[in-house]
């Protein structure tokens, strides 16, 4: 497999995005589908944007290094890449307070309609936003609904107001159809927001070309923005006459520096500011979005699908797929860029992998989560990743790991 991977390295026409980031020596990344690495650009901004900007240039920095535009200007920079056609993306808050805004303004455009369906196994923020939607209004004006990801098309009808979906799940990795879904969901009346926290920089998302009527993302995954770098936020353009969000900021409003004390939204999607931007936060955003204007998505796609191809083939030569069984959809073209095993000591194992250098994720109950980020993962990282797996397994490492863990905890 080490010939194979050298190989696959040799065609990779992404290799070169590599020195685009600040990789710590000796670890092997992959969990960039939780939160990103730190792009050279971006840290290079960081001290600029607070030596200069802030610490020299203070308050003039609003105009004079355009402060005031970052959220729309990240947008813009981020909407390429969703398949979102200018003046439709905008970035701001965390995706659980964009999802109150934007599930707050579809169920107004929904008049006799109440239910907001999600799935039961979508991330709990996405459950949880329209819950408190749901305290707030009442139960007679939003009203939770959660179907199983089988059943998501067989139970949409026209009771329902709002369908959240989750592109690609959190845990499983699986790929929902964003196409027929939409189109399924439209025919019955309903109004289709996308959460794309694992989509953004992982697959090529067409938002404009399959009709998605609002979407919400992170940056801090495969966009690499920082931790807690801020959120997307999409509007199609048919839809921002009629949308209103509840948090009527005064960053949101037409004319903010006349300090009116009447609200009226800013046109298109910048009424969906309320508050001063994070400006630190989006200025780093800012440049690591930079990155992305000469990556082809396309090509993105293709070297996941085969890193996840080349990772599930690695685990079978070392003999490692009977003893972590894939909970992925087997098709590449079914999942997102990452891949999920299930273990009963999933946790120690993910520990026991993080001290041989190699950094994964688990999740609740027993799943160990393996996300490839083409832009800095080599096809032979990812085959020393899975030897050294063999290697803690076979020795029962993780054992070890799990009573330092004991120890911890008690
Ligand atoms: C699918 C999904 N939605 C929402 C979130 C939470 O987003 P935020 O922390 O920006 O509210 C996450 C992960 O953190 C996620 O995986
Ligand atoms: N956003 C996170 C955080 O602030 C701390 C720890 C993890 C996260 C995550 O992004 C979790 C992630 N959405 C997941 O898929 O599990």
């Amino acid at each position: 497999m080490q010939a194979v991977a050298k190989k696959l390295d040799e065609q990779d026409c992404l290799a070169s995005f590599r020195e685009q980031f600040c990789l710590p020596e000796g670890v092997i990344y992959l969990d960039g589908n939780s939160l990103g690495p730190l792009p050279v650009a971006a840290k290079q901004r960081a001290v600029e944007v607070v030596t200069q900007q802030w610490g020299q240039d203070l308050i003039t920095s609003w105009n004079k290094h355009a402060w005031i535009d970052l959220p729309q200007q990240c947008g813009e920079q981020i909407a390429p890449l969703i398949g979102a056609a200018p003046g439709q993306v905008i970035c701001c808050d965390s995706i659980s307070v964009n999802l109150f805004k934007v599930l707050s303004g579809a169920i107004r455009m929904q008049p006799g309609r109440r239910k907001v369906m999600t799935t039961s196994d979508n991330f709990p923020t996405d459950i949880y936003t329209i819950e408190g939607l749901s305290e707030q209004l009442g139960e007679d004006r939003c009203e939770l609904v959660l179907v199983d990801e089988e059943s998501i098309e067989a139970m949409l009808d026209e009771s329902i107001a709002v369908l959240l979906l989750t592109q690609v799940n959190f845990r499983s990795g699986r790929l929902l159809d964003m196409k027929e879904i939409t189109r399924t969901a439209h025919a019955k009346g309903i109004l289709v927001v996308w959460d794309l926290a694992h989509s953004a920089g992982a697959l090529p998302v067409h938002l404009d070309a399959h009709e998605a009527d609002f979407a919400v993302g992170c940056t801090y995954k495969y966009l690499n923005g920082g931790p807690g770098a801020p959120a997307f936020i999409y509007v199609a353009k048919r839809h921002q006459q009629q949308f209103k969000q509840p948090v009527s900021g005064w960053m949101g409003h037409a004319s903010p520096f006349t300090f009116g004390s009447a609200y009226a939204p800013a046109a298109g999607v910048k009424q969906n500011l309320s508050g001063t931007p994070a400006v630190i936060a989006m200025s780093v955003l800012e440049a690591a979005l930079s990155v992305w204007k000469d990556v082809d998505i396309l090509q993105v796609r293709q070297k996941s699908m085969a890193m996840g191809e080349f990772f599930l083939e690695c685990l079978r030569v070392l003999e490692l797929d009977s003893v972590l069984p894939c909970v992925s959809p087997s098709a590449a073209k079914e999942r997102g860029s990452q891949l999920a095993f299930r273990h009963e000591h999933a946790y120690a194992i993910c520990q026991a992998w993080i001290e041989a250098g190699v950094v994964a994720d688990f999740r609740a109950p027993d799943r160990l989560r393996v996300g490839f980020a083409p832009l800095y993962i080599s096809f032979q990282a990812v085959w020393e990743a899975c030897e050294k797996l063999k290697c803690l397994i076979e020795e029962q490492r993780y054992l070890e790991a799990r009573f330092r863990l004991q120890q911890t905890v008690t």
